[in-house]
């Protein structure tokens, strides 16, 4: 059985995060990678150099040639960067039937860079979250998706709450910006329980493109069937692996180690 994934995101020049990221990762998990880039962003370890944004039409069609032959078991969004883009995102799921969708609201590059037009996050909302089977904003992502302002595990809880209101069937709120303490906690909230995702905190700079490898590893488990709480539990053991394992490449925040899960499962 070949399992297939599509992700939709931003190209990184870096190769640390956005499609690359997700490739590179559900490669990795031994799931065929496809991918429809929305933006060429100029980018390495130092920062955003530029950002190219696609047309709308040119997103749309990149979608249909993939769905109209190989299919997807399971589809992830990335870097949108336009309201455009994201209704044009949002038609083909919808025409393709794409249930198992994956969205990780990017909205700012670590390095401040937006990758989000403003005002782009309510179309965000009215468009995407409804269809997304999972949704993984990181805290100023939950943030600005909910307007309430996070600060203990009970603000996560609500603003994970808020979300699946909005139509997200699981909510992943991952905690890699609480810099607070010895520990990074991600909750998963399915619209009944919470669940949580605990690690030890590595101390590290390379840390670039953990969110879009922590959902492209979530997104190759659902495209084998796993179910939401094993593909976040999976997810979250490649993370920590990747992030441990540092390559210490680039002169500033490095990308994380594709290969370091892989490594551990053979060791
Ligand atoms: N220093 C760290 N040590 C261990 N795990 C981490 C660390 N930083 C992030 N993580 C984990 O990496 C995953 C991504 O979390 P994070 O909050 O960094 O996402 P993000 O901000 O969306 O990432 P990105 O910066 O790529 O957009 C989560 O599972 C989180 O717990
Ligand atoms: C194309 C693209 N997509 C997503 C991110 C977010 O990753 P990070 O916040 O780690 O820089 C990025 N930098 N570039």
């Amino acid at each position: 059985m070949v399992y297939k994934a599509l992700t939709i995101a931003g190209s990184d020049s870096g190769g640390g995060a956005g499609i690359q990221a997700d490739l590179k990762t559900f490669q990795e998990l031994h799931v065929f990678g496809m991918s429809a880039l929305t933006a060429v962003t100029a980018q390495n370890t130092l920062g955003v150099q530029g950002v190219y944004p696609l047309s709308p039409e040119a997103v749309a069609q990149q979608i249909e040639s993939v769905g109209t032959d190989l299919g997807a078991d399971a589809v992830k969004t990335g870097m949108l960067f336009s309201a455009e883009i994201i209704k044009a995102v949002a038609a083909k799921v919808k025409q393709f039937g794409w249930d198992r969708l994956v969205v990780d609201p990017v909205m700012i590059a670590k390095g401040g860079a937006p990758l989000l037009q403003e005002e782009a996050v309510s179309a965000l909302k009215t468009y995407l979250l409804p269809l997304a089977m999972v949704a993984t904003p990181n805290i100023p992502e939950a943030e600005a998706l909910t307007g309430l302002e996070i600060r203990t595990i009970d603000d996560r809880k609500e603003a994970a709450k808020r979300l699946h209101e909005q139509g997200v069937k699981y909510v992943v709120i991952k905690g890699g910006h609480d810099d607070d303490g010895e520990e990074t906690v991600d909750i998963l909230y399915d619209g009944s329980e919470f669940f949580d995702f605990t690690s030890k905190r590595i101390n590290t700079k390379h840390t670039h493109g953990t969110g879009c490898t922590f959902s492209a590893a979530i997104t190759a488990e659902l495209a084998k069937g796993k179910t939401v709480q094993e593909a976040v539990q999976t997810a979250k053991s490649f993370i920590q692996a990747a992030i441990e394992h540092e390559l210490g490449i680039g002169h500033g925040h490095g990308p994380t180690n594709h290969w370091a899960y892989r490594d551990s499962q053979t060791r």
